[in-house]
């Protein structure tokens, strides 16, 4: 069995946690983005970190938050990763990562050849990176849209960080974007849901089985 690490973004519950530490899953992914149907407060967020069992890794989605916003989510949440996944510049990666002391993943969105330089420039600041198809203009959310890149574009390529391919996977592409890509890490949100926010257990185990 390939050693393939997963993360499934975006719980609410604590059965959705419950189901993605039963399928295997490394990273347990929570929301803190208003606009997101996936959106927890700091209460549901807490409760849903306590249920995790040890390793399964706890990682925090923000978007441009700035300091009171991540004070008040690290204060409140135990966590073991942020993740940023705004217009985050190389240098508040680097100050968010030396305030916190958690290990930083951030999100690049990639459409095409000339968005690959990001992946370089923020490999010297985050200690993992996360590629994501890049939003349409018309986007209300900057990820979690269900959408994917060309995979042609990062097959086979190896950067300075360990890194997480994500956007538009499902149980039933996730294999064969491994094998073209070669990555050794996974994201999903929309492919494991049934609605917008609703996570389908039985596809969750689905995707992890299928990334293995
Ligand atoms: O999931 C969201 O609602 C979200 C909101 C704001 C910024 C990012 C968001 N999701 C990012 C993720 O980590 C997703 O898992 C990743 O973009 C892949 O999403 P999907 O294509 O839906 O699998």
């Amino acid at each position: 069995m390939a050693d393939i690490r997963v993360k499934i973004c975006g719980l609410r519950t604590v059965a959705d946690v419950d189901a993605v530490a039963a399928s295997g899953a490394a990273y347990a992914g929570f929301v803190f983005f208003a606009k997101s149907p996936r959106h927890l407060d700091l209460a549901t967020a807490r409760e849903l970190a306590l249920a995790a069992p040890p390793g399964l890794a706890k990682v925090a989605l923000t978007v441009n938050a700035d300091d009171a916003a991540l004070d008040a989510i690290i204060e409140a949440v135990p966590l073991d990763m942020l993740q940023l996944h705004g217009s985050e510049s190389p240098d508040r990666v680097a100050e968010v990562r030396a305030r916190y002391g958690l290990p930083v993943m951030k999100a690049v969105g990639v459409a095409d050849e000339g968005d690959l330089a990001a992946i370089f420039d923020y490999s010297t600041v985050a200690d993992q990176l996360l590629i994501d198809a890049k939003p349409p203009k018309s986007a209300v959310l900057p990820g979690g849209n269900g959408l994917a890149f060309d995979w042609r574009l990062v097959a086979q390529r190896r950067w300075l960080r360990p890194w997480m391919l994500a956007g538009g996977l499902t149980p039933e592409n996730v294999a064969e974007a491994i094998r073209l890509t070669n990555a050794r890490q996974v994201d999903v949100s929309s492919g494991v849901e049934s609605a917008p926010g609703v996570k389908d257990h039985a596809r969750i185990a689905a995707f992890v089985q299928a990334a293995q």
